[in-house]
């Protein structure tokens, strides 16, 4: 037989690391509870289709997650991924912010070897909980050839998910993460990887992005437009120094005429200023809801607010030039 693969866990918390009251406790329980080892433990399988190693690299809910957080854990799956006995690695992560953790290390982790981000929607207390065969499929994929080169990757619900396109759909069903109507990559079939399709845009180790001497990422927040938008949510932003702000705009981007005009005025003062969309499916247009030339606003083009955020964040430790910022936003 074919020697096993060799997959490194990092576990950063989460539900799939958290424990109900009872067994029948699905919400409401405490998530980042039990350690790396005895998430192994529980899932003897996994011996048969890797050899693992776990390592804790934090223990926190996801939606404590930050900058600093993702920082250390890139430069920490960079040096593992340069061992030449490591095959892949898998993180345990909590479902709230999954898919910006793995766009973030899609962006910025400089390796064709597997990552694959996983998590779970039930504590590992409850009955019928998704964390244990999540844990399984995703080390089968961290391990498979299938995975080589394909960016970073999500696996929940026996589905394979590429890092870009990947968002939570649902607060708390099983399916929850999906790529909305650009597609899943595949499914995890009896711990097979079956790949249908794979993301055009760049990632990893083609990207312009380096973080290995980074502390600290530019300051970039989110503002999020809605009938009756006001400029409080920005102002603060620029008053407490941010030097991006993405705004969540309503349908294709479209700004309210303060908003526009606030924006505009921010841009004039040096802080970039990226058009997004609160719709969550759909490019936001450059020159469609707003003249972006003129305003020298970039357009986030598919990704989310809380995914253009982060591209934004590492396009400024390149560059102030927003025409090569809006590259980025159709490059990543
Ligand atoms: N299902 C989960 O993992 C949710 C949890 N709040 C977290 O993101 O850590």
């Amino acid at each position: 037989a074919d020697k096993l693969p060799n997959v490194m866990i990092l576990a950063t918390g989460g539900t799939i690391a958290g424990t109900g009251a009872t067994s029948t406790t699905t919400v409401g329980y405490t998530a980042a509870k039990i350690g790396v080892e005895r998430l192994i433990e529980a899932v003897p399988e996994l011996q048969k289709v890797a050899q693992v190693k776990g390592e804790q690299v934090f223990q926190i809910a996801s939606e404590n997650m930050s900058n600093e957080h993702w920082l250390k854990l890139a430069k920490r799956v960079n040096e593992v991924l340069k061992k030449s006995d490591v095959d892949g690695v898998v993180i345990t992560h909590g479902t709230d912010t999954i898919e910006e953790t793995a766009y973030f290390l899609n962006l910025v982790v400089k390796s064709k070897k597997p990552v694959v981000i996983v998590g779970a929607m039930r504590p590992a207390t409850a009955i019928s909980a998704d964390g244990p065969i999540n844990l399984y499929n995703a080390v089968a994929l961290a391990g498979s050839k299938e995975a080589v080169g394909q960016g970073v990757l999500v696996s929940l619900n026996d589905e394979i998910q590429g890092a870009r396109d990947v968002t939570k759909t649902n607060t708390m069903t099983g399916n929850t993460f999906r790529a909305p109507e650009l597609g899943s990559l595949g499914y995890m079939v009896s711990g097979q990887a079956k790949f249908y399709r794979s993301s055009t845009r760049k990632h990893t180790s083609e990207t312009e992005f380096d973080i290995s001497k980074l502390e600290t990422l530019p300051a970039v927040d989110i503002a999020y437009g809605s009938a009756n938008a006001n400029t409080l949510a920005i102002d603060a932003f620029a008053a407490a120094g941010d030097v991006g702000i993405v705004y969540a705009g309503t349908g294709d981007g479209s700004l309210s005429t303060p908003v526009r005009t606030r924006l505009t005025e921010l841009r004039q003062k040096g802080i970039h200023i990226n058009r997004s969309s609160r719709v969550g499916n759909g490019p936001t247009v450059r020159g469609g809801e707003n003249d972006d030339d003129k305003t020298d606003f970039t357009v986030s083009d598919t990704l989310t607010p809380q995914k253009a955020r982060i591209l934004l964040m590492l396009a400024l430790t390149k560059t102030k030039d927003s025409k090569e910022i809006q590259r980025m936003f159709y490059t990543y």
